[in-house]
């Protein structure tokens, strides 16, 4: 089912176009009204025959507007295209060449940038002359350098991905990456933009069209009219005002469409239907429970359309309590927690029954109590402790502006109390770290920096996504003990979040057990120990390594793959890995009490 917010896309698109199609239509059934020439009808006021009045030569202006829509619309458009399709060229050239081409790319952009795009147009279309094609070349020309920086930008991120290293040690070449991987992946951001950009095209065209520079007679285009109605502005107004409202509206109608597309495409997130529903309840949660949720999904984007790689998940911690999510990559871990963060980016939305925190409902829009809150009492310490951190500021300030944002210190206060945290977290000459940089402090002590930075205010919980696997072992251990302190010293509670069930059960009071996007067993640490219900959970334990494994024989594993984003058969996703799968299980079985405070989601559990 199409979620609302995409079906008002989708609708805004269908009249955006809509509106466009029939100025189009219009101009093309009109185009014998606008060039008949009647000296008895000149300079008409506005009446039933011509509703906006008629020009000197007793042309309907109306008509006349109309026309002009086609060439304004299309030159515009074959501009934007041009500039767009050479600027993306030029940056995603930029983005992925090395050495001194992708330097020159990149200073070649800067040089071009440094030009106004106004000017820029006015100067090419003065030195190349008025005509429809210089006026493309002109605009098309001004705004290549924004999306060759755009494409460059967007592309950087995309070069410094797995896939592209992949592709590059496999031999593939700069243009086939730029073609086949690149390119694709920055697509919907530049298709948006470049809409947005056909707002900005039609000014530059009216503008050189309205000085002489651009559509030359007998061919006329907005900024001409415009041009031609204001030398008449006292006599018939509407003769200047029609096209310049034609401009304007035209203008918003690129922008709406752009602005409709970004949530079509899942670029610009819009609050799901179900957090709007759910707004008016933000301060009726139980505070008992420090965080509810309830049924929260999360989609992200596949080739083939949204995918849930969250599905109905529901956990509750309280006040202290200690919770852990282990399963297997891709079970859904991280974005389960960055949903309860509220962090989800990109094309990643979610939807939930209930998310609250603190008594608070965090559905809907965030207001600034919610931002507050959630920047006073959540921490958050995610897994790659160096990218955390921004390169080019001093770790002490990065810390201390969280208390200058969310608690109202000073700037002088904030330092102090950065310094302080970071003695609390066991950082040798707190006072010289604080003025280091990122690059220049090692993995473990970026880690404790992290948490220290969750501790700048008052935590009521901290997420830890994976704290520990850019680690070696021994600062493992450092870490995983330095949370548990923490914890144990403010009363903050924990979620967990770890591949390594030995981890989890050495940390947590109770154990979320992850696969597929669904939660299939809910169990205290204790009923772990004795042996837990789900084959999964089961088969995680079995192929967890300690010093007792024995390295002669072969390492244990779950045989099979769990599904990829979004392909998880009908019925239980685990079905087709388990032993002890049987035709009951095409149907997908819920979470359901298996004793106290356990439930697991099996028709066939393992029972001691
Ligand atoms: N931004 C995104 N766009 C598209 N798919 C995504 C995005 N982020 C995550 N996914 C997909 O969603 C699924 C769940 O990802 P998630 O990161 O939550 O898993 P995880 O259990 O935390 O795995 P890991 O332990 O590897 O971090 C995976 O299949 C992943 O490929």
């Amino acid at each position: 089912m199409i979620d609302p917010a995409r079906r008002r896309a989708a609708l805004t698109l269908l009249a955006c176009f809509g509106v466009l199609l029939v100025m189009v239509v219009a101009g093309l059934v009109l185009e014998a009204s606008a060039t008949r020439i009647d000296p008895d009808a000149s300079l008409t006021p506005p009446g039933w025959a011509h509703p906006l009045g008629t020009d000197e030569l007793g042309r309907d202006v109306v008509a006349r507007v109309l026309v002009a829509s086609r060439l304004s619309l299309g030159i515009s458009l074959i501009a934007v295209v041009i500039g767009a399709s050479a600027g993306l060229l030029l940056g995603a050239a930029a983005a992925t060449a090395r050495g001194w081409i992708g330097r020159l790319l990149a200073e070649a952009i800067n040089l071009l940038l440094a030009f106004p795009a106004l000017l820029l147009a006015l100067f090419v279309a003065a030195i190349v002359g008025a005509g429809a094609s210089s006026a493309i070349f002109a605009i098309a020309l001004a705004i290549l350098p924004s999306f060759a920086r755009l494409a460059q930008t967007l592309g950087a991120g995309i070069a410094q991905a797995d896939y592209i290293a992949a592709a590059r040690l496999l031999g593939v070449g700069p243009f086939r990456i730029l073609v086949r991987h690149v390119i694709p992946n920055i697509a919907a951001p530049l298709l948006v933009t470049t809409m947005i950009a056909v707002s900005g095209a039609l000014l530059v065209l009216s503008g050189l069209s309205f000085l002489g520079l651009g559509v030359e007679a007998p061919r006329y285009d907005w900024g001409m009219l415009l041009n031609q109605g204001l030398t008449r502005i006292y006599v018939s107004p509407a003769s200047s005002l029609a096209p310049a409202a034609a401009i304007v509206l035209a203008g918003l109608i690129f922008s709406l469409i752009g602005e409709a597309l970004a949530v079509w495409l899942g670029i610009r997130q819009v609050q799901p239907a179900a957090a709007e529903a759910h707004d008016d309840r933000r301060s009726t949660v139980s505070s008992d429970v420090l965080l509810g949720v309830k049924k929260l999904t999360v989609e992200v984007p596949t080739a083939h359309g949204p995918a849930a790689v969250v599905r109905e998940v529901s956990l509750r911690i309280d006040p202290d309590e200690r919770v852990g999510i282990v399963g297997e990559s891709g079970s859904g871990k991280t974005l389960t927690a960055l949903a309860i963060a509220r962090l989800l980016q990109g094309r990643c939305t979610s939807t939930a029954e209930e998310l609250s925190f603190r008594g608070r409902s965090l559905l809907g829009p965030a207001d600034d109590a919610t931002r507050h809150l959630l920047g006073r009492s959540l921490a958050v310490v995610f897994q790659d402790p160096l990218g955390s951190f921004n390169p080019v500021k001093r770790i002490g300030g990065q810390l201390a502006e969280v208390a200058v944002e969310h608690g109202g210190l000073t700037r002088d206060q904030a330092h102090t109390r950065a310094v302080d945290r970071l003695r609390a977290v066991g950082i040798a000459e707190p006072e010289v770290k604080s003025r280091a940089y990122p690059h220049q402090m090692s993995g473990g002590m970026l880690q404790r920096s992290m948490i220290g930075m969750g501790l700048m205010l008052e935590p009521k919980l901290i997420i830890a996504d994976e704290p520990t696997t850019a680690l070696d072992a021994t600062i493992q251990k450092q870490v995983l003990a330095l949370l548990d302190t923490v914890c144990d010293r403010t009363g903050a509670a924990l979620l967990l979040i770890s591949h390594d069930l030995a981890v989890v059960a050495q940390s947590c009071d109770r154990i979320l057990v992850m696969y597929a996007g669904r939660v299939v067993e809910d169990m205290r640490v204790e009923t772990l120990r004795d042996g837990p219900a789900h084959p999964y959970a089961h088969a995680l334990l079995a192929s967890a390594i300690d010093l007792d494994t024995d390295v002669a024989a072969p390492l244990p594993t779950i045989p099979g793959r769990p599904p990829i984003a979004g392909g998880a058969a009908p019925g239980c996703a685990f079905a087709p890995r388990c032993p002890r799968a049987s035709d009951a299980c095409a149907v997908d079985p819920a979470l359901s009490p298996i004793g106290a405070m356990h439930d697991v989601a099996c028709w066939h559990p393992v029972t001691a």
